[in-house]
This record gives structure tokens, sequence and C-alpha cells, in this order.
């Protein structure tokens, strides 16, 4: 498929010194849900910033649907839609203006029954008249999002789009998106929640210190990386895991009602039937026994310990 959003090789030093990005290579597909993961500081705004033309970026290219966003901003910011972190509207200006003057920046023709159905799907309507400043917080934050749509986008970003955000705007977002990529609207959203990009991404590209660490298929990455965890209901609480069962690492939970053992469930071997069958031998009962799958989190926070782990290894 082709890419609709090709990012070459792109770094960002500040004048600070500090390095935010480090030769970025991401490849965005038409039509799909991409989600950044990664935590506070790893160069998620930065990068986006640099995509819209905010920032300019020490080395690399970009490009916009075949447009170059350095050479060509007007043309590439164009077809991009950003809902910042931050609120920025004209306080002033009622949500219905600040629309329609948002649309016009980007030089597109007049539509008001595409703005209307906008702000109806945002649950602006009744606000449509209304001052930016008379609105509640959640509220402004539907307009930062209606105002992104206001021309017609074929990249919609959303950075930290549910930081702070309750849960029927969140639910409204969500609806939102699931529409907007049935027209086929591209949409890549940064987040450290996990459940965000769990929940919705096709693909997610995991960043850290300003390096991308792996891009993947969402359903391919939690398989490939996926934990089990197998939870042991006991007959009889205990005060301390015994020794004889060290070798699989267990630890009890629910004070002493559970033990708990993580295994790779893609591993030949789970240990499982081992560990059944020493329970067995030192007469430890269980009622039940339920296994789950680990999250997106616990696969992210493994990658970038790793990761980590790996880099001081190199230092050293
Ligand atoms: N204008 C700037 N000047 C100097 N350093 C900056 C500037 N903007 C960002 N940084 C630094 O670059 C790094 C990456 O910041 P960035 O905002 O891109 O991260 P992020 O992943 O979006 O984090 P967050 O989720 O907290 O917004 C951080 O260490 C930040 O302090």
């Amino acid at each position: 498929m082709q890419s609709i959003l090709s990012v070459s090789q792109v770094s960002k030093t500040y004048g600070s010194g500090h390095k935010a990005l480090d030769h970025v290579d991401l490849e965005i597909r038409r039509g799909e849900i991409f989600a950044l993961l990664g935590p506070n500081g790893a160069g998620k705004t930065t990068l986006i910033s640099i995509i819209c033309g905010i920032v300019t970026p020490s080395t690399g290219t970009i490009l916009v649907d075949g447009h170059d966003a350095i050479r060509h901003p007007r043309e590439a910011r164009s077809r991009i839609g950003l809902v910042p972190q931050e609120i920025a509207v004209d306080m002033f200006s009622t949500v219905a203006s600040t629309m329609r003057f948002s649309r016009g920046l980007f030089g597109k023709k007049p539509d008001q029954a595409y703005l209307d159905q906008v702000l109806k799907d945002l649950s602006l309507w009744d606000k449509r008249d209304a001052k930016i400043m008379e609105l509640s917080g959640g509220m402004k934050r539907r307009v930062m999002i209606a105002k992104a749509l206001s021309h017609q986008p074929e990249i919609l970003f959303l950075d930290e789009p549910t930081a702070g955000v309750d849960v029927s705007l969140r639910r409204d977002m969500w609806k939102m998106i699931g529409k907007l990529r049935e027209q086929g609207t591209t949409i890549i959203l940064t987040t450290h929640y996990i459940e965000e990009a769990e929940e919705m991404a096709d693909r997610v590209g995991v960043i850290n210190k300003g390096q991308l660490l792996l891009v993947e298929e969402k359903a391919v990455l939690m398989k490939k990386l996926g934990k089990r965890e197998m939870d042991i209901a006991l007959v009889e609480p205990m005060t301390a895991v015994p020794v004889e069962l060290n070798e699989w690492h267990l630890s009890l939970e629910d004070e002493g009602h559970r033990l708990r053992y993580v295994f790779d469930a893609q591993a030949e071997r789970t240990g499982i039937p081992s560990l059944l069958r020493k329970l067995a031998d030192l007469g430890i009962g269980f009622k039940d026994l339920d296994t789950s799958k680990s999250s997106l989190e616990d696969i992210f926070v493994d990658l970038v310990e790793h990761k980590e782990a790996s880099n001081e290894g190199a230092v050293a």
C-alpha cells in the first residue's frame, strides 16, 4: 500500500543541545490508525511538530501525500489536521466562526453542511454560537478537534487525545475516529496510555529517547512479545512461596491466596505441567487456574526496559 506520510532520517537537536529525535524513519499507510507510543519526553510531540511544519528538523525529509513538508509546507500542511495537547484558539470567537476561519486559512471553499456535521458528531451543535471562553474544558477540547477537521484533512494527528478527558468525550472521540477511518482518513495518535493503542490502532510504533524502537502490526506485536499469566487460586493461603518453587519465579498475590506465574506464551516449554506436578508433590491444593494474556502495557514496559538495559550494557 502507498504511504501517505513518509518520514526519512529525521533528527532534531534543540538549541539547548538536547537530541529529541535520532534518525527516525516511518512510513504511514493511507487509511490506517497508527499509535505512536512512548513515555514522557520520548520525542512524540517533536515528531508531530516537525511533520506539521511547526519545528524545523536538523536533518531528514518528510513527504505528506507526496509533498515535501520542508520545501512546500503549505501543500503538506493543508492535508493535515492537528489536535495539539494544549488548547489554542481565539477565546473570543464562537465555535462556528473558529471552524469557518480555520477552513479558510487552508484555502478550502466554504462548506457549511460539512462543518455542521462535524459539530453534530462532536456534540457541539448546541454550542455552535457560544464564545469559546464560555465553554468548559472538555467542550474546548471538542472545539480543538472540530477545528482540526474543518478543512477535511487526509491525516489527523491527535497528540495525547485523552489526557485529562472525561468518559463522554473519550467515547465521542472513539466514535468519531471510527467514522473518520471509514471515510478513509489516516489517523496518527500519540499516547502514553497503552489502552488507547490497544483499543484502536492497526499498527503501533514505540519511541523512547528519540529513537523509534519498533513499528509493528498491533496484533503481531502482541503475539510476538506477549506473555501470559497464570493465576493459581490456593485452597490454603500461604505466607511465602516455598523454595522448591523458586525456578518458576512465582509471586504471591491477594494476601497469600493466589500464586501468579508469568510465562512466555511463544516458548516451546511453558513450564506449566512441571509446575502443576510440583504443586501436587508438595501437597499444595488449588481451587482454580486462570490464564490471561498480558497487555500491550507489559510489552511496552518490557521493551523499553530491555532496550535501556542493553544500552547500559553497551556503555559499561
Ligand atoms: N523547544 C525545546 N527546546 C529544548 N528542548 C525541548 C524543546 N521541546 C522539547 N524539548 C525536549 O525534547 C524532548 C522530547 O520532547 P517531546 O515533547 O517531543 O516529548 P513527548 O514524547 O511528546 O513527551 P510528552 O508526552 O511529555 O509531551 C524532551 O526531553 C523535551 O524536554
